[in-house]
């Protein structure tokens, strides 16, 4: 049988990828070819597509599209994935890998869990970004049940709410309104954020591009980032998610953000070639 272009299926806490190693040959993807990819019925199905492509001065760069096929230049779950995939090719315990965010190193801290340095979040309203100037601690923005969410970039935009009850929240309706609402000319991702201790958030994020998913690792960063600037939090958490628990750390003494979560590998395919070209 003709094979296309291999793949690797992966996931950080749920969050899952379809990861192509195009650093041999370039690959450009349409928005069409990355969402049937991305659908869970006529393609592999997953959240983010991400391609590793080679990069000058990092151990490889990371594309990350989203499943709409839009283009994001964070994504922490697939960071620590594909950390993993580079560090199994040379047996390395330590690598950096570059997004349109930045170079973020990464270290294998043992079977299946990474750690990546996120880099520091950024807090201005127009490194958001933002519509206006704003005070980025408290948006004047409410939607539903909810209001007011801090904000902050992880190289891609989120907007934290903190709530009190996270099963009734209507997500369906307020996710895609408040991905989209005019403040956020980039759109952004929506976390909704319980505080349940000082080191202990329980999250659930609607993402840009990709809707309700299991965990969010740029997500659970701004969670942490966001809940210790309002004093809801120390500057280490354990952020709990559907998918499963990342630890994220704000560290003091350079303001950059740690973040460590689990990888998993669930498969390798190839794409038939009417999906993709080989
Ligand atoms: N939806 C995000 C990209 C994926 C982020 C998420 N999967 C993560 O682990 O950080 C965005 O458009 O900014």
């Amino acid at each position: 049988m003709r094979t296309g272009l291999s793949f690797v299926k992966m996931h950080g806490a749920g969050n899952d990828f379809v990861v192509l190693d195009t650093r041999t040959h370039a690959l450009a993807l349409t928005q069409a070819q990355a969402t049937r990819l991305a659908d869970r019925r006529i393609g592999v199905g997953c959240d983010q597509i991400i391609l590793i492509e080679p990069d000058d001065t990092a151990d490889a760069f990371m594309r990350i599209l989203n499943a709409n096929g839009s283009e994001s230049g964070a994504c922490g779950n697939a960071t620590r994935c594909v950390a993993a995939l580079l560090a199994a090719e040379t047996g390395t315990r330590s690598l950096t890998i570059r997004t349109n965010a930045g170079p973020l190193p990464a270290v294998i801290k043992g079977p299946n869990v990474v750690e990546v340095d996120m880099g520091k979040p950024r807090l201005d309203w127009d490194e958001i970004p933002l519509s206006e100037p704003m005070d980025t601690l408290f948006l004047r923005l409410a939607m539903g049940p909810v209001e007011n969410p801090a904000a902050c970039s992880m190289g891609n935009p989120h907007a934290t709410f903190f709530v009190d009850d996270l099963k009734n929240l209507p997500l369906a309706t307020i996710g895609p309104a408040l991905e989209l609402a005019r403040i956020f000319p980039e759109r952004a991702n929506i976390g909704f954020a319980k505080i349940e201790a000082p080191d202990r958030i329980r999250l659930r994020v609607w993402e840009r591009g990709a809707g309700l998913t299991l965990a969010c690792g740029s997500g659970a960063c701004a969670a942490l980032v966001n809940a210790h600037r309002r004093g809801l939090a120390s500057r280490r958490a354990e952020i709990e998610m559907d998918g499963g628990i990342l630890t994220i750390t704000w560290r003091e003494t350079d303001g950059h953000v740690l973040m460590e979560g689990p990888v998993a590998t669930v498969f390798e395919g190839h794409l038939s070639p009417e999906l993709l070209p080989a």
